[in-house]
C-alpha cells in the first residue's frame, strides 16, 4: 500500500480509528473492489529530493557530437568521452578569436542549468603561449554552446529569453525578425581576392559588392566577439543538398533560438549517426544579427553587412535578424560551388507526377514556385533552391519558407496544415488570448513567412531527389496585365526569358493604386548568382535540349487590366493551367503566336475561361493593353542590352536565337 494514510489489510482505508480529532465521523473511504485500490497502487517514487525526481524525467538520448575527420568505420571505436572533447575542440576553434591569444573557454550546454557543471571545457587556443599584451577578460568568462537542440529545446529557450516568441494556436511559434523583415541585397559584400577575382561576376548588374580580406575579417572579428561576449551561442551542424555525392556541411553559430529552429528547419537534418561523423563543417555562418556592422569600417554603408568569404568558406552576418538571410546566403555559396562541379544551381520550386515526371518552377520572389510547388496531386521535391546534376534533380534545403499574407486553408491546405508544432511563424500577427493568427494582417510586414521541415508536407519526396526535368516553368507575376497567363516557349524563348528574369510587383499596395514595379533579375535570382548570368543560362541549355525538356512561361499576374484595374489571376486558374502542363495534355491542344512578344498561348485548357487566355480579351480598353504592352516590351528590350555582347556556350547559333527571341515591335 502506498502514498499518504494508513492501509489496512481488510482493504477498508481510513485517517485514524473511530472518530477523527475534530470530533466528527472518520473519513470512510469505499471498500476495495477486487482487492484493487484505484487511487494509490502504484509503488513510490525511489527519489529523495524533488531534484532527483526531476532528474529521473529526461532520459540520456542520442550522441550529437562530431568527429574530426574520420571515418564512419573508425568513429564506434572511439569513446564518448574522445568525442565529446574533439566536438569541443572543433566549436571552439569555430568560435576563436584570431587576435588573441586567450579565450573563449568553451563549454556545452545551458548556462541556465547550474546543477549541469561543465565535464569538458575547451580553450580556443590549446597552445600554451606566455600571453602577453594580447589577454583579455573574455578568458574569464565561458562561452556555453548549445549544439543542436530539438525543436522542443528551442522553444523553451525562445519563450524563456526572446521577447515576441509565443505558441500560436496550432502550435507553431510565432517570432518576430526585429527591425529587418526582409533581405539586405545592398548590404552584401563578397570578399574580392585572387580567386574570386576570375571566377566571380563583377560590375553592373551583379550582386557581388566588393569587400577586401582585411575588412572581412574585421567584421568577422566583431561577429565572434559579440557572439563569446554572450552567455550562450546555439551552434547547428546541418547539412545542404540531398545528392550524396555533392552533400555539403554547414555549422550556424547564432544568437537566437528562432535563428537555431529557422536553419534546424530549412537544412537537411542529419541523423546522430551522421553528426556522430559530422567532422569539420565545409562552411560555416557567423549569425550575430543583434550586433551591428561599425560604420567607419571601410566598405560599410549601413549598419547591416553580410559578408561571403569563400576562401575561408565562412560568411558574417551582423545588423540583420531576418533568418532567410542565412538561408540565401547559403544558396549563393552554392551558386560558386556547384557550378565548378558542373551542376547547375536554381532558384526554383521543384516536384514530381506519380509516373516520375519532374517540374521545375521559376521565379522570383512571390510569383508562386512555394504555392505552385506544393500541389496535393503531386510529390514536393522542394520549393525553392534546387540543383540539377547528370543525376538528376536534389533539392538543397530541408525545408520550406512560404509566404504566409493572406494565407487560407482553401486555396492551400498543405500549407495551412504545415505550421503546426515545429514551424517558425515570422512576423505574424495573432490575437493575444487564443493565438488564433490573422493571416490578413500586415501590420509587422507584407513579407511574413513560415518555414516548416519539408516532411510537414503530407507527400514529400524523401529523400529530396528525382530524375531530369521534363517540364521547365518559368513565372512571372505580371502586374502590367499584358503577358499572358500561359505560353509554350521555344529553347531560345526559354533561355531569353530565363536571362531576363522578369516579374512586376506592386509597389506600396496600401496607399491607392501605384505603378506597377517592372523587375528583371538575372537567372530568377540575380541576388544570389555568384558567376556571369551566361553561365548558368548555358548550363540549362544544354541540361534541357540533353533531357528533352519543354520550357513555359505562365503569369500568376494581373488579367484583365494591370494592377487597379484587372485583377490577380485567380489561383485555381493557375492551378488548371500548372495540371496541363504536367499531364502534358497543354501540347495536344492548338496554340496562336501573340503580337510583340511572339509566344504561342493555347487556345483552350481545361478548366480555365478561354477568353482569360488571351490577355487582350480581358481587357475593356484595347488601345490601353496596346500601349502597356509595348511598354513592356521596351523595358525587356532595354533590360537585355547588358546581355547582348555575351556568348551562350561553345555554339554561336544559340546566341544569335536567344537575342532574336524577345520581343520585337
Ligand atoms: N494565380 C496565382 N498563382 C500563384 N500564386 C498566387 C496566385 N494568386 C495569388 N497567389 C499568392 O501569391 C503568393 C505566391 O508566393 P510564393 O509561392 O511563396 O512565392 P515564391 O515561392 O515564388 O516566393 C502566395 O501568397 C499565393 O497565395
Ligand atoms: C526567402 C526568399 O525566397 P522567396 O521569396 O523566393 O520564397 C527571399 O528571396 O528572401
Ligand atoms: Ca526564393
Ligand atoms: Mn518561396
Amino acid at each position: 500500500m502506498a502514498g499518504n494514510g494508513s492501509g489496512h489489510a481488510n482493504g477498508e482505508f481510513s485517517f485514524g480509528n473511530g472518530t477523527a480529532r475534530n470530533g466528527l465521523a472518520k473519513i470512510q473511504t469505499h471498500k476495495k473492489q477486487n482487492g484493487i485500490c484505484h487511487d494509490d497502487s502504484a509503488p513510490p517514487v525511489k527519489a529523495q529530493t524533488i531534484d532527483e525526481l526531476h532528474s529521473l524525467q529526461k532520459k540520456k538520448s542520442a550522441p550529437t557530437t562530431p568527429i574530426k575527420g574520420t571515418q564512419g568505420a573508425f568513429a564506434s571505436t572511439i569513446s564518448d568521452e574522445e568525442r565529446q572533447k574533439q566536438q569541443l575542440q572543433s566549436i571552439s576553434a569555430s568560435l576563436a578569436s584570431l587576435t588573441r591569444e586567450t579565450g573563449p573557454k568553451v563549454v556545452k550546454g545551458d548556462p541556465a542549468r547550474k546543477s549541469e557543471t561543465p565535464k569538458h571545457v575547451a580553450h580556443a587556443h590549446e597552445h600554451h603561449f606566455t600571453p602577453t599584451i594580447s589577454v583579455s577578460d573574455s578568458s574569464l568568462k565561458f562561452t556555453h554552446f548549445l549544439y543542436n537542440l530539438s525543436p522542443a529545446e528551442l522553444y523553451e529557450q525562445a519563450i524563456k529569453y526572446e521577447k515576441g516568441s509565443f505558441i500560436t494556436e496550432t502550435g507553431a511559434l510565432a517570432t518576430l525578425s526585429g527591425a529587418k523583415t526582409g533581405r539586405s541585397p545592398r548590404d552584401k559584400r563578397v570578399v574580392r581576392d585572387e580567386t574570386t577575382e576570375d571566377d566571380l561576376w563583377w560590375g553592373k548588374g551583379s550582386p557581388n559588392i566588393e569587400m577586401d580580406e582585411h575588412t572581412f575579417m574585421v567584421n568577422r572579428e566583431r561577429a565572434v566577439d559579440y557572439l563569446n561576449s554572450l552567455d550562450k551561442v546555439f551552434v547547428n551542424d546541418q547539412f545542404l543538398n540531398w545528392d550524396p555525392e555533392n552533400r555539403i556541411k554547414v555549422r550556424i553559430v547564432s544568437a537566437r533560438a528562432y535563428h537555431s529552429l529557422f536553419m534546424h528547419n530549412m537544412c537537411i537534418r542529419p541523423t546522430p549517426e551522421e553528426l556522430e561523423n559530422f567532422g569539420t563543417p565545409d562552411f560555416t555562418i557567423y549569425n550575430a544579427g543583434q550586433f551591428p556592422c561599425n560604420r567607419y569600417t571601410h566598405y560599410m554603408t549601413s549598419s547591416t553587412s553580410i559578408d561571403l568569404n569563400l576562401a575561408r568558406r565562412e560568411m558574417v552576418i551582423l545588423g540583420t535578424q531576418y533568418a532567410g538571410e542565412m538561408k540565401k546566403g547559403l544558396f549563393s555559396v552554392m551558386h560558386y560551388l556547384m557550378p565548378k562541379r558542373q551542376i547547375l544551381s536554381l532558384h526554383s520550386g521543384c516536384n514530381m507526377g506519380k509516373d516520375g515526371d519532374v517540374a521545375l518552377f521559376f521565379g522570383l520572389s512571390g510569383t508562386g514556385k512555394t504555392t505552385l510547388s506544393t500541389d496535393h496531386n503531386r510529390l514536393l521535391i522542394g520549393d525553392d533552391e534546387h540543383c540539377w546534376s547528370e543525376n538528376g534533380v536534389s533539392n538543397i534545403e530541408g525545408g520550406c519558407y512560404a509566404k504566409c499574407i493572406d494565407l487560407s486553408r482553401e486555396k492551400e491546405p498543405d500549407i495551412w496544415n504545415a505550421i503546426k508544432f515545429g514551424t517558425v511563424l515570422e512576423n505574424v500577427v495573432f490575437d493575444e488570448h487564443t493565438r488564433e493568427v490573422d493571416y490578413s494582417d500586415k501590420s509587422v510586414t507584407e513579407n511574413t513567412r513560415a518555414a516548416y521541415p519539408i516532411e510537414y508536407i503530407p507527400n514529400a519526396k524523401i529523400p529530396c531527389v528525382g530524375p531530369h526535368p521534363k517540364n521547365v516553368i518559368l513565372l512571372a507575376c505580371d502586374a502590367f496585365g499584358v503577358l499572358p497567363p500561359v505560353s509554350k516557349l521555344s529553347l531560345a524563348q526559354t533561355m531569353y526569358h530565363f536571362i531576363s528574369g522578369y516579374t512586376a510587383l506592386v509597389a506600396g499596395t496600401e496607399e491607392g493604386v501605384k505603378e506597377p514595379q517592372a523587375t528583371f533579375s538575372a537567372c530568377f535570382g540575380a541576388a544570389f548568382i555568384m558567376l556571369h548570368p551566361t553561365k548558368y543560362a548555358a548550363m540549362l541549355a544544354e541540361k534541357m535540349m540533353k533531357h528533352g525538356a519543354t520550357g513555359w512561361l505562365v503569369n500568376t499576374g494581373w488579367s484583365g487590366g494591370s494592377y487597379g484595374s484587372g485583377n490577380r489571376i485567380k489561383l485555381p486558374y493557375t492551378r488548371k493551367i500548372i495540371d496541363a502542363i504536367h499531364s502534358g495534355s497543354l501540347l495536344e491542344v492548338n496554340y496562336k503566336k501573340t503580337k510583340v512578344f511572339r509566344l504561342e498561348i493555347p487556345t483552350e485548357v481545361e478548366g480555365v475561361p478561354s477568353e482569360i487566355l488571351e490577355p487582350m480579351n480581358t481587357w475593356a480598353d484595347k488601345n490601353a493593353y496596346n500601349a502597356t504592352l509595348l511598354k513592356l516590351a521596351g523595358l525587356f528590350k532595354k533590360n537585355f542590352e547588358t546581355f547582348t555582347n555575351y556568348k551562350i556556350g561553345k555554339d554561336g547559333k544559340l546566341t544569335e536565337e536567344i537575342l532574336a527571341a524577345g520581343p520585337i515591335f
